[in-house]
């Protein structure tokens, strides 16, 4: 594995709420194209990770770095522009309630680019249509969707501008397993499609065995370890054990070959 390979890096993270220890020492790489799956424990800090690697916390210590540069030494336009880059799917989607999908797509462009509306909503039009919603649903309100159509306008918001990789924070919760099993598919489709890399948290063993090239597993306040799935299982933590050999991970094994 080359540096080039390595598109986000990790190094030596501690993040803490007072006197509330998160991560300790924690490292990750996240490879250029890759799906990388996050599982853990509840609490033991996906979302906080996340956030810091967004640059929405400050980490006690650590490094963090895109390509090889270090955020800490970015200045603030040039992180904007990385932000530009990059789509997110906040846990709950988070949608505007006020705004319609259409205005919510756009949301991003109006935020980062300058371009007449008419070009903003012929990007969020096409969008719409990459997340796998017709194009009525454009004029609709977040209120008036399913939780699955929701989750596909909050995709659609993330790939407004084009990102390069995309973090996704359960994207599959809350939606019934045909629901959830066809987001997989588009997320799979569109991270080949579009050569996205993809950083996602999950709880969802189907979306791992689907979807995930390497899954990494946070425990004990860093990433135990990151490995293929295949791999993962034979791990001893026992978290890992239960999680993947517990009554939940032996049904979402069955019939997988991995
Ligand atoms: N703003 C905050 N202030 C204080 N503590 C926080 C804050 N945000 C998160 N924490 C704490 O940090 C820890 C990690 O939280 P985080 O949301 O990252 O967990 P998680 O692994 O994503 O959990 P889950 O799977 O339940 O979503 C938890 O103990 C949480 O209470």
């Amino acid at each position: 594995m080359s540096a080039e390979d390595i598109l986000i890096s990790v190094r030596g993270l501690r993040t803490q709420f007072g006197d509330h220890v998160v991560h300790d020492d924690l490292d990750l790489d996240i490879r250029r194209g890759e799906i990388l799956g996050v599982v853990g424990g509840s609490g033991t800090g996906k979302t906080v990770m996340m956030n810091a690697i967004l640059g929405l916390m400050t980490p006690a210590a650590g490094e963090i770095r895109l390509n090889g540069r270090l955020f800490s030494e970015m200045s603030a336009a040039e992180r904007r522009r990385v932000d530009s880059r990059w789509g997110v799917l906040f846990q709950n989607g988070a949608l505007f309630t006020s705004l319609n999908v259409l205005e919510n797509v756009m949301a991003p462009l109006r935020e980062h680019v300058d371009m007449p509306i008419s070009l903003m909503e012929e990007i969020a039009g096409m969008k719409i249509g990459l997340a796998g919603l017709q194009p009525e649903a454009a004029t609709r309100f977040p209120a008036e969707l399913s939780g699955g159509m929701r989750k596909r306008v909050a995709l659609a918001r993330a790939l407004a501008l084009d990102p390069e990789i995309l973090f996704l924070d359960e994207p599959t919760a809350g939606l019934d397993p045909i629901g959830a099993a066809a987001f997989d598919s588009l997320v799979l489709e569109l991270s080949r499609a579009l050569g996205l890399t993809i950083m996602m948290i999950t709880h969802d063993l189907d979306s791992l065995y689907a979807i995930c090239d390497r899954v990494a597993v946070l425990a004990d306040k860093r990433v135990e370890v990151v490995a293929p799935l295949r791999e993962l299982l034979d791990h001893p933590h026992p978290w890992i054990q239960e999680y993947f050999h517990g009554p939940r991970g032996r049904a979402a094994l069955a019939g997988k070959e991995i």
